[in-house]
């Protein structure tokens, strides 16, 4: 009880307004520079002189602040009217705690397209390329390096970030060869990353924007997510890297130890809560509307600014040019829209002239979105989810099914799914062509296999699936297949280690029939 009247003056949500709150102006002193090349190394100080790449950023704003550049802007508008803003004059300031529009619907962020048009796509796509790999604050990160398209009016001082992003495209060559008689397949790996999932893209920007309000003495107190293992894990690291209280909402036993044990050591408080995700969520939401707590979900808008940059980040990996298919598997449904936005942003803006086709891939145990997309998306129905390897994406009331609906049919897409085994399986192919994916990658591989059976995909289809998460966070499923532990499973590629005697001669024997069976 007492904890409660602790919160009780910051207890209620600023009623959202009708209209964007223009920026004060001591916050206008504050919005970013426009957009301009970053400093070349001979224009920086000497080492010995510099400060640190937060102070250099500050001097550098300061001395490109100019007037006679549109001024980039963005704000929330209700999801229903992202095809034609103009027709609803509802919006938020995106320094408003607002997450529904009033019609209960989702909201999404949206630029002011007509200013990021005064440059046309050659300008962006230079000026992209041109602060990959540096440590310029904040565009060394592969989501700020894309600022302008992401928050624009976020003072780079308060910007929490870990240089996420950048993360490998990888030339699947002998997996692509060997199982699919593909030449232009590629695993963009978003694993590869400070909390090993996609998520840290969004996080940051979430983060950031928290970091802004409280700064701004907004009342948010902590940062509140539902989570399969991966959300939490990344707002745990980014909370704890900005000294802000993060509090995580686990269902109990449903995650893997690894992810488990990362908000732990991030200091977040974890609640352990029987019953699913979905469930999780429900609990976040009621939460989050009664006590000064931001909500981190994908239900926020903000989180798919960032996760959209992977979108972005491929087709720069390509030097521009636009794969044929993008596979990304899907749970709560916000990261397939934001591969969709990211993707038509490039479009629009002119940096290319099409967008990929776009799969999302379910798994068979928690598949309401392929559902939905069976029946000629006549009727959606929540599921139960069941248990599945894939762990992450056990979601059967994804909060963000009309975003996804949006993205599929605006990119001419396909949603597929994945039964165990076949998922399972997917997962060991893979990694035995040198990677280490994790179940969800193997939903997304198996929707590959099906789609190139069926001849939708061409053997010289560019191809890019996407690795959401790391292996390593998953390897007690790799131990239970490896291990041939999985019931009602043939495990067929397996490859459990061999127990042999310590003498010469036992080690000769196996390694002779191993030898042998590798020399046909
Ligand atoms: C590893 C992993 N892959 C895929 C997903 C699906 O992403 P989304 O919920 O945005 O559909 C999630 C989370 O849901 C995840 O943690
Ligand atoms: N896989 C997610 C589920 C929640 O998704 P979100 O994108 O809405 O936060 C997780 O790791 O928690």
């Amino acid at each position: 009880m007492a904890a409660f009247s602790l919160f009780s003056s910051a207890h209620v949500t600023p009623k959202p307004s009708l209209h964007f709150i223009k920026a004060s102006t001591s916050d206008l002193s504050k919005t970013s520079a426009p957009p301009s090349q970053p400093s070349t190394q001979s224009q920086q100080p000497p080492l010995k002189t510099r400060h640190n790449i937060r102070e250099e950023a500050r001097l550098h704003n300061a001395a490109t602040t100019a007037t006679n550049h549109p001024r980039f802007t963005a704000k929330y508008v209700p999801f229903s009217a992202i095809a034609d803003p103009s027709s609803s004059d509802e919006s938020y300031s995106l320094d408003e705690i607002v997450y529904r529009s009033q019609s209960g619907s989702l909201l999404d962020v949206h630029h002011d397209m007509a200013a990021l048009k005064h440059f046309d796509g050659a300008y962006w796509r230079n000026l992209f390329d041109s602060r990959v790999g540096k440590t310029t604050w904040p565009f060394g990160s592969g989501v700020w390096s894309k600022k302008e398209w992401v928050l624009p009016e976020i003072d780079d001082d308060d910007i929490v970030s870990a240089f996420e992003g950048n993360s490998n495209l990888f030339w699947a060559e002998r997996y692509g060869k060997q199982f699919l008689e593909m030449n232009d397949l590629w695993v963009k790996h978003c694993g590869i990353s400070h909390t090993g999932s996609f998520k840290d893209l969004g996080m940051t920007v979430l983060v950031s924007q928290v970091n802004r309000l409280r700064k701004m003495n907004k009342p948010v107190v902590g940062v509140g997510c539902a989570s399969t293992g991966d959300t939490s894990a990344a707002l745990s690291a980014y909370c704890a890297s900005a000294g802000i209280p993060s509090i995580v909402f686990l269902p109990a036993n449903k995650i893997s130890m690894a992810q488990l044990v990362q908000p732990i050591a991030n200091g977040a408080f974890v609640l352990s809560i029987d019953t699913d995700f979905d469930g999780c969520m429900q609990l976040i939401r009621e939460v989050t509307a009664e006590l000064p707590i931001y909500l981190a979900n994908s239900l926020n808008s903000l989180r798919l600014e960032g996760q959209k940059t992977a979108a972005i980040e491929i087709l720069q990996q390509f030097d521009w040019e636009v794969p044929d298919w993008v596979i990304v598997p899907g749970g709560n449904l916000g990261n397939i829209y934001a591969f969709y936005k990211g993707f038509s942003m490039c479009k629009e803006l002119g940096l290319v002239d099409r967008i990929p086709r776009l799969v999302c891939a379910q798994a068979a145990n928690a598949n309401p979105l392929y559902l939905y997309y069976k029946s000629g998306w006549k009727e959606f129905k929540p599921v139960k989810a069941n248990t599945t390897f894939a762990s992450a994406i056990q979601i059967g009331d994804p909060v963000s099914i009309d975003r996804a609906v949006y993205a599929l049919q605006k990119s001419n897409g396909i949603v597929e799914e994945a039964t165990e085994e076949e998922l399972m399986d997917a997962m060991a192919q893979a990694d035995s062509t040198g990677m280490f994916t994790c179940p969800h990658t193997g939903v997304a591989l198996t929707a590959l296999i099906k789609l190139r059976r069926s001849g939708v995909i061409g053997s010289t289809d560019r191809t890019v699936v996407v690795s959401t998460a790391h292996g390593l966070k998953f390897t007690q499923s790799k131990i239970d297949y490896h291990s041939k532990d999985i019931k009602d499973m043939a495990c067929r590629y397996a490859n459990p280690p061999v127990q042999v005697k310590a003498d010469f001669g036992s080690v000769m024997d196996v390694l002779k029939k191993y030898l042998l069976s590798k020399s046909h």
